[in-house]
């Protein structure tokens, strides 16, 4: 089983370990609140391609457990959240996995949160930098530790994310924001990050984990209907054709849970013809 290494972020939770065979993840569960870490300190939580399939397969289980209403991305210990992909695995096409395969599959998982019918909030201690950047930047909302420092290094490291990591930045900082990171590839400190509007919130290093699962637990008070419509509308406009496929789809289920919706679905099963003459024609 997974272990955690001592930090000085103060647990908020009574959380139940999930990590179950994971090696590179720890997830965790209370309150509604499921936390997936990624648990590699050692290399300021750089991901490679197993940290990814963990992360994406505790998602899943998140996403699909009924009384997982709100889901916390973080990075163990209190020096980084995620310093991006593993340059020492680093092959010629992408990132090499134990079979020696190459992946590229951080970007499954950028779409995995963005799909996610559920918030997505990014808790950020020390350095959010590279893919770890663009990760915190594609969660809905991101919760900064006064130590946390942001950046892109692409250009630097022979890498770059033309995908969400630069189109969603622009529409999250500006184009000219967005390009200076790319460009100049410096370090952004968290006071800087809130200015320009990459973070909700700035808090001291200790109460990370209690300003994030507040927020967590108001978002459960609020109605997941409506908050799985608003990601998906915020999604529409930002994600290009897979954004408003979820919106529809989001229409679609609602629709499926009305009266009239299942009218068709009856009248095929029971062989006749629909009756939608009963149902008003809204103005
Ligand atoms: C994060 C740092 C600024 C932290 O600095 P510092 O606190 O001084 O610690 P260090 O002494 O530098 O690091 C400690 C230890 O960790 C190792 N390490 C840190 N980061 C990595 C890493 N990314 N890969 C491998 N190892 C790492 C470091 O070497 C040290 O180990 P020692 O054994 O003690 O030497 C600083 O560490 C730093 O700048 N790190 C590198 C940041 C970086 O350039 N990351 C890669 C960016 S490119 C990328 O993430 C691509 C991701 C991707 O898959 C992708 C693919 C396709 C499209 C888009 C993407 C995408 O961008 O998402």
């Amino acid at each position: 089983m997974s272990t955690a290494s001592p930090s000085s972020i103060i647990p908020a939770a009574d959380w139940q370990d999930h990590s179950g065979a994971f090696q590179d993840v720890l997830y965790h569960k209370a309150e509604g609140i499921a936390k997936i870490t990624i648990n590699r300190p050692q290399v300021r939580n750089a991901f490679r391609p197993l940290t990814v399939k963990e992360m994406q397969q505790a998602l899943a289980d998140a996403r699909f457990d009924e009384n997982v209403g709100v889901i916390i991305l973080t990075g163990q210990g209190d020096l980084a959240f995620c310093s991006g992909g593993d340059q020492r695995v680093r092959g010629d096409s992408g990132y090499k996995d134990d079979q020696g395969v190459h992946h590229l599959n951080v970007l499954d998982l950028q779409k995995d949160i963005r799909s996610c019918p559920k918030p997505v909030i990014a808790m950020v201690a020390g350095y959010a930098i590279g893919g770890g950047h663009v990760l915190h930047l594609i969660c809905d909302l991101s919760i900064a530790a006064e130590n946390a420092r942001f950046g892109q290094t692409g250009p630097k490291v022979g890498s770059f994310d033309g995908g969400f990591g630069a189109s969603y930045m622009a529409s999250v900082v500006g184009q000219k924001k967005a390009r200076e990171i790319w460009f100049l590839c410096r370090q952004y400190n968290a006071q800087e990050a809130l200015d320009m509007g990459l973070v909700n919130t700035v808090v001291p290093l200790e109460q990370l984990e209690q300003e994030t699962v507040a927020w967590c637990r108001q978002i459960l008070e609020h109605s997941p209907i409506a908050l799985r419509m608003l990601k998906s509308a915020f999604n529409a406009g930002t994600d290009g054709q897979a954004g408003i496929q979820e919106l529809a789809g989001n229409s679609t289920m609602l629709f499926y849970m009305t009266e009239e919706g299942q009218e068709g679905r009856n009248a095929y099963l029971e062989k006749r013809k629909p009756d939608f003459g009963k149902f008003k024609r809204q103005p």
